[in-house]
């Protein structure tokens, strides 16, 4: 890929659009294009068009979207489906109008189904019933693989969806209402830690199972897709490895030096009980993830505490 293509990374500012971007400049690209969500909002198809018309991006990467964690999915059904169908339906619909060569799509583990086989492989897809927690964001996402797929069966365009594990990393939402549960942890440990280690209260029964892959890995697979023709549609992308939340958290526990109780609340939801990614369709393109969980969460809590965190809300 050409180093002056122009680039717009939608979703810029977010924990993926931002490793993307970092990624990208550090690659040497000079024509990158953000906008913010105050700038440009992406529900708005009208906008969504002039911005296309006038800024005439070449390549499309789709890093925009109502992301939250399993309580934020569940609270806020509307919001995750209608803006997520909003956001992608307008930039991949405006794409097309205006021509962008290339369009990388961004989905979530989550489309597949809640008692699929593992690890989960991209045949997967629409086998079953989806996890009732984020049934909404899923069917959103899978609405835009399927644009994609769309797209490229019938007019040969390269439109391509990858599809990520949970994920964490700098710039990650720290808000307890509505994070996932890697950034939730880092906060809540810390805090507890600096209040004489008092109790932290997690979610859940501890038993699921989770995939966690740095934000890094992600941008590097992304940077990838877009350097190379994929020669499939869609794609996972993960490190093939999970814990237990009750691993994870212990693991968080001792990083950030925490010397207090674990209390579980079995009020809130445990979600899918298990969906570690078949990674190897990806590894066989020539992409693998790197960064490995211990150090990476590391990386992770040194961020939290030499910047400002975000906290998304939900409105
Ligand atoms: N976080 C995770 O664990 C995972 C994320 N993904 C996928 O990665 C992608 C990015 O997620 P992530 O970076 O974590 O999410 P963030 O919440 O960190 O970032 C989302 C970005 O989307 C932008 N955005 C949201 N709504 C609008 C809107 N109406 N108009 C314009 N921009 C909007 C925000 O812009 P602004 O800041 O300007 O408001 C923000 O920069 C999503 O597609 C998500 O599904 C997939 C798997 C796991
Ligand atoms: C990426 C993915 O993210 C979401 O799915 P999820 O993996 O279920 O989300 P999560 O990270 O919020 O939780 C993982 C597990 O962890 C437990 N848990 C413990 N304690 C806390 C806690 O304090 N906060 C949170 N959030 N979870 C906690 C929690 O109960 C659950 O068992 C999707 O909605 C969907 O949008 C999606 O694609």
């Amino acid at each position: 890929m050409d180093k002056n293509t122009k680039i717009y990374v939608a979703g810029h500012r977010g924990m993926v659009g931002s490793a993307i971007w970092r990624n990208l400049k550090a690659k040497g690209y000079t024509n990158l294009i953000g906008k913010t969500s105050k700038e440009l909002d992406l529900r708005n198809q009208a906008e969504v068009e002039l911005f296309f018309r006038t800024e005439k991006p070449e390549v499309v990467i789709d890093a925009a979207a109502r992301v939250g964690g399993i309580l934020a999915n569940n609270d806020y059904p509307y919001h995750f489906l209608m803006e997520n169908l909003q956001i992608q339906n307008n930039l991949i619909d405006a794409a097309h109008q205006n021509k962008v060569q290339k369009f990388i799509f961004l989905g979530s583990s989550c489309i597949y189904p809640k008692h699929a086989p593992q690890p989960l492989k991209e045949e997967y897809l629409l086998t079953d019933t989806l996890e009732p927690t984020n049934e909404w964001y899923a069917i959103a996402k899978i609405a835009g693989v399927k644009a994609c797929e769309a797209i490229r069966k019938q007019y040969g365009k390269d439109f391509v969806s990858l599809m990520p594990t949970n994920l964490y990393g700098p710039n990650d939402n720290f808000d307890l209402k509505t994070s996932h549960v890697l950034p939730a942890m880092i906060r809540k440990f810390h805090e507890a830690k600096e209040n004489t280690n008092s109790n932290v209260k997690l979610w859940g029964s501890g038993t699921p199972m989770r995939e966690f892959l740095h934000v890094d890995d992600l941008a590097e697979a992304v940077s990838f897709a877009l350097e190379n023709k994929l020669e499939d549609h869609l794609y996972n992308v993960g490190t093939g490895e999970d814990l237990t939340i009750k691993k994870l958290a212990e693991t968080i526990q001792e990083i950030v030096g925490h010397k207090g109780e674990i209390k579980w609340d079995s009020s809130k939801p445990d979600g899918t009980p298990r969906k570690l990614m078949d990674v190897s369709k990806m590894n066989e393109q020539g992409w693998k993830a790197k960064i490995e969980l211990k150090g990476g969460i590391e990386k992770t809590y040194q961020w939290f505490l030499d910047n400002e965190y975000r906290e998304v809300i939900v409105k």
